[in-house]
């Protein structure tokens, strides 16, 4: 039975100041009698359930107002201990006392952060009773805008060894080493070589047969990654194949990725069963793996990584300090960031303008126009190149879900609803880059809106489209590779446009096989998506 402060907080809710065991014992004898009609033991619906306990309740309870809510709520009370009583007790005192119950959302998201069914609430919304969806545009600008207080949550070091909140000076020193110009001047042409490399991997396969090419984009961004973090190739493009490294690396990451969504599944890595441990326990490895980072990055001989630069600045200004730890933890970090976001935006690209003959081929006009040394500075003149990297990023975006900042000390007003200090707050790329208000015909991938000219303007050089479109996070807490990655993408769709005029889809290629999972990042259902050559295959 509930009790104390829970009880208070629940007589409140229902307006009623009858003493708490006559109220409780009401309470229980309904929902018994509710929950012992043979209906209902056999699977009958709630919803009748429901609409029975308020009946009940509110003749029981004469000037008390029984909401369909509250009668959600009661239908546990009086269950038989020892299980449904403690359980019911925890569940009804964070759902009666939640700091967010003023906030409109489904009931159960008082109780508990699974997302059950879809509702419309309007633009701030509970999910769950510490979290707040946000979709309301001058919220978002508001809780991600520069100097902004609300500082990523806890979320981000579950999730991968993002740095905490405060670390600032660190965020600043690898800022530099990310900057366009120094990854232009230090980076461009590996970049460049292994984009090339790994398209005329894809042409050789396609030729043959066909070519996975999610495959060969994530290898190619995985190697680009690792080659800066580490300052030597990983060879993987060479060999087809992700090294041992990012295999382990990838199931840490998955692991982390179902953690983080469901504590509980945090028992799974007592099971012994090898590759479970791996997924789960693999951090050791990979940190002593990430070692080698450290030891390039010191040894100033050779091929540098991108945090010899780190320390080197480190060193010159005196700003913030990095230290081996720092320096493997960052180097994981642009592995896992880099890989899996670079790559299957580029599958999503290929799938999109493979389905569109038109595009392709004026896609394929366009880079063979090119000069051959081409660089990146011709690649960013490209008005439709970079129109389709926009567009997929909009549509196909590879990171659309929540992006969770806490509520700093004081709370505050979002959309006109008061929101309690610590609250987490979480916006979406998925809704703001679908939203009919601001995107005319949300849902069809268009790269036209991209492109605009002096008579007419393009749809995304609106205010609300730039406030709204947001791939790489936005603010001071936005992706680190917000550089690296267009430049990426940029040689990548060049070459494999020049190189392989006249690909198709394979048949194994299908909406179903592309339709989207999401664990944070996006992927492709299936984990492949087949290209050829060959006629004989339509
Ligand atoms: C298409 C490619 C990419 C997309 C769409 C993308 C998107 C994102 C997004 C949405 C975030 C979270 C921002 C937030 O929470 O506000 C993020 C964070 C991050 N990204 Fe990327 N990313 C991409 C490529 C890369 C690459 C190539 C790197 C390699 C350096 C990278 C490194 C990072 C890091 C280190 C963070 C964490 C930043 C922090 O917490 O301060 N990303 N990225």
């Amino acid at each position: 039975m509930l009790n104390g402060y829970g009880m208070k907080h629940f007589q409140a809710l229902i307006d009623c100041d009858r003493d708490h065991g006559p109220l409780m014992r009401v309470i229980s004898s309904c929902a018994a009698s509710c929950r012992s009609v043979p209906h209902y033991r056999s699977g009958g619906s709630t919803a009748a359930l429901i609409e029975n306990l308020v009946d009940k309740l509110s003749s029981r309870l004469p000037g008390v107002t029984i909401s369909r809510d509250i009668a959600e709520i009661c239908l546990d009370e009086g269950l038989n201990p020892p299980l449904s009583g403690y359980v019911g007790r925890l569940f009804l005192y964070v759902g009666l006392t939640c700091s967010t119950r003023h906030i409109p959302g489904p009931w159960y998201t008082r109780f508990t952060h699974l997302r059950l069914k879809r509702a419309v609430y309007g633009p701030i919304v509970r999910l769950s009773p510490y979290e707040v969806g946000v979709s309301d545009l001058s919220a978002f600008k508001e809780i991600h805008r520069i100097g902004t207080k609300y500082l990523k949550s806890t979320w981000y070091q579950r999730l991968a060894n993002f740095p905490k909140a405060g670390h600032d000076p660190r965020r600043k020193l690898l800022s530099g080493s990310f900057s366009r110009t120094y990854l232009v001047n230090n980076w461009e042409s590996i970049v460049r070589e292994k984009a090339l490399l790994c398209v005329s991997k894809i042409k050789k396969d396609a030729m043959r047969n066909t070519a996975d090419v999610y495959n060969w984009w994530m290898l190619l961004a995985s190697d680009v990654s690792a080659h800066l973090a580490f300052g030597e190739s990983f060879g993987m493009l060479e060999t087809g194949q992700a090294n041992q490294f990012i295999r382990v690396l990838k199931k840490l990451t998955m692991g982390a990725g179902i953690m983080v969504e469901m504590p509980l599944l945090r028992l799974l890595r007592f099971v012994p069963i090898p590759a479970v441990q791996e997924m789960f326990n693999a951090n050791n490895y990979i940190l002593k793996g990430a070692g080698r980072a450290v030891q390039m990055a010191r040894s100033r001989s050779g091929e540098n990584n991108i945090f010899a630069k780190v320390i080197e600045d480190c060193e010159k200004e005196g700003d913030g300090h990095i230290d081996d730890m720092d320096v493997r933890i960052e180097a994981m970090n642009v592995i896992i960031a880099g890989t899996d976001t670079t790559g299957v935006t580029l599958t999503y690209l290929t799938w999109a303008v493979l389905q569109r003959l038109e595009l392709q081929a004026a896609l394929e006009a366009e880079s063979a126009g090119l000069k051959d040394n081409f660089t990146e500075n011709d690649l960013i003149n490209l008005l439709l190149l970079n129109a389709v990297i926009e567009e997929i990023h909009r549509l196909h975006g590879v990171a659309p879900s929540s992006l969770p900042r806490v509520v700093p000390p004081g709370g505050s007003t979002l959309g006109g609803k008061f929101v309690p200090e610590g609250t987490t707050v979480s916006t979406q790329a998925y809704t703001f880059h679908r939203d009919p208000s601001i995107w005319s015909d949300p849902l069809t991938f268009n790269p036209s809106r991209w492109i605009g000219t002096k008579e007419s303007p393009a749809e995304a050089s609106s205010a609300d489209a730039k406030t709204a479109f947001h791939p790489f996070g936005v603010g001071a807490r936005s992706c680190v590779g917000i550089q690296l990655a267009p430049m990426e993408l940029r040689y990548a769709v060049a070459f494999f446009f020049r190189e392989c005029k006249g690909v198709q889809l394979a048949r194994s290629t299908t909406p179903e096989s592309m339709a989207f999972e999401n664990f944070f990042l996006i992927a492709p259902k299936s984990h492949r998506c087949e290209i050829t050559f060959d006629d004989a295959e339509e």
